[in-house]
């Protein structure tokens, strides 16, 4: 039977969280805008589910804003920069006193180790000529942006910093909360607008300690199918449409403050809520300790306690080739968002300075609350079985 070490990609959901979700589907199936008993079991529901995500991420519930999922909720954030540079631009304009830094376009600094749904809509922006771009390189030597380069890529006209809180494929934790702490006391300084920051938490939550406001986060992503949720997700914004800007990308009935309109998933936001309140995820899971190439051990930098990214050394073991000989192991050779890249090596790893013969052959093992110390001593051995067999035939 298979062993399943890929819940950096996605995780199951235990039967206490399908119990929820099957109860609001059978129970709350009304509309959380209708003003009878079915609409308010609904409104009750995502109310309280709503609560529950604020404190997972030490934020108040009306910080939270459901969304369809992380990539959303992503979108979301580098659209509204670029919408509050525009909105201030056009303020400054008509106030020629005013020297807001608001001129030419908005420039947004992020990393080039980002998950896609940060990295191509800035690609995106960038390329439609609506903002510059600046994808600061991870040190070769920690995997982590370095904060001083993220200082160094401030322009006048920078509107937004989004730094990934973990990254998925190398699980090494990127130093958020000093970049926070250095552009707050920035904007202190600054007459130009004030720099909003967001972290994509996806792969932090769960795993790690999140909470938001000690991060000095504006924004950070909830991404629910990372922590053992449905494929919903959420948006922290600290004080939305008052202390910190949120403008729509869609507009309709109103729901979410009109922050996110759209008849609420009351029983995706149900499961999430179940999770976020149960602390499901904070079963002890185990490390793969067996030594072969780390791809993320870095010595000053931390990592995930879940995520292992290792390369078996030699010309016949891609880490694809070796995991479709593997006769237990479920896990992946990086983003599954990037399956489709015909077994080129990981950019990521590339960037984090893993050479492409090691970065060829990387395995992405990262396990979950279900992972016990039997399946990581069954997959240790379907490894060294395999390698053995792959370097007999080849
Ligand atoms: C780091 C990171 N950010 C964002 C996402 C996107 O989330 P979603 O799949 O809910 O769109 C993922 C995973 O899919 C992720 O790993
Ligand atoms: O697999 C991952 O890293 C997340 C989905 Se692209």
């Amino acid at each position: 039977n298979r062993i399943y070490m890929d819940y950096n990609a996605t995780t199951p959901l235990e039967p206490e969280v399908i119990q929820a979700i099957t109860e609001a589907l059978r129970d709350a199936w009304g509309n959380p805008s209708s003003n009878y008993i079915a609409g308010a079991k609904a409104k009750a529901i995502i109310s309280r589910s709503r609560e529950n995500v604020a404190r997972m991420v030490g934020g108040k519930a009306e910080d939270i804003i459901f969304t369809s999922g992380g990539t959303e909720a992503n979108n979301l954030v580098l659209q509204t920069a670029v919408e509050y540079f525009r909105r201030n631009q056009r303020a400054a304009e008509r106030d020629e006193g005013n020297h807001n830094g608001c001129t030419g376009l908005p420039h947004i600094i992020t990393s080039n180790v980002e998950h896609d749904s940060v990295k191509l809509p800035a690609e995106h922006l960038q390329r439609d000529g609506k903002a510059e771009v600046t994808f600061v390189p991870v040190s070769k030597v920690t995997a982590c942006v370095e904060v001083e380069d993220i200082i160094a890529a401030v322009r006048p006209n920078t509107c937004l910093i989004s730094v990934m809180l973990a990254n998925n494929e190398t699980g090494v934790i990127m130093p958020v909360q000093e970049i926070c702490q250095r552009i707050k006391s920035l904007n202190k300084q600054r007459e130009q607008l004030r720099i909003l920051l967001h972290t994509d938490a996806a792969q932090a939550l769960g795993k790690i300690r999140v909470d938001a406001c000690e991060l000095g986060v504006d924004y950070l992503t909830i991404v629910g199918h990372k922590f053992y949720a449905p494929r919903i997700g959420a948006l922290y914004v600290n004080g939305p449409g008052a202390r910190t800007p949120l403008c729509p990308m869609l507009f309709g009935g109103g729901q979410e403050r009109n922050f996110r309109p759209g008849t609420e998933n009351t029983p995706m936001i149900a499961g999430l809520g179940k999770v976020c309140a149960t602390g499901i995820f904070t079963r002890n899971f185990y490390l793969l300790t067996d030594k072969i190439h780390f791809n993320s051990h870095y010595p000053s930098s931390d990592i995930l306690p879940n995520t292992c990214n290792v390369s078996i050394l030699g010309p016949t073991l891609q880490g694809w080739r070796v995991l479709s000989s593997c006769t237990r192991l479920l896990a992946s050779v990086g983003a599954a968002c990037h399956s489709d890249s015909e077994n080129r090596p990981s950019h990521i790893l590339l960037s984090c300075g893993v050479p492409t013969e090691v970065a060829g052959n990387a395995l992405r093992l990262s396990v979950g609350r279900g992972t016990t110390k039997e399946d990581v001593d069954a997959v240790v051995e379907d490894l060294r079985k395999t390698v053995q067999l792959l370097e007999e035939i080849n």
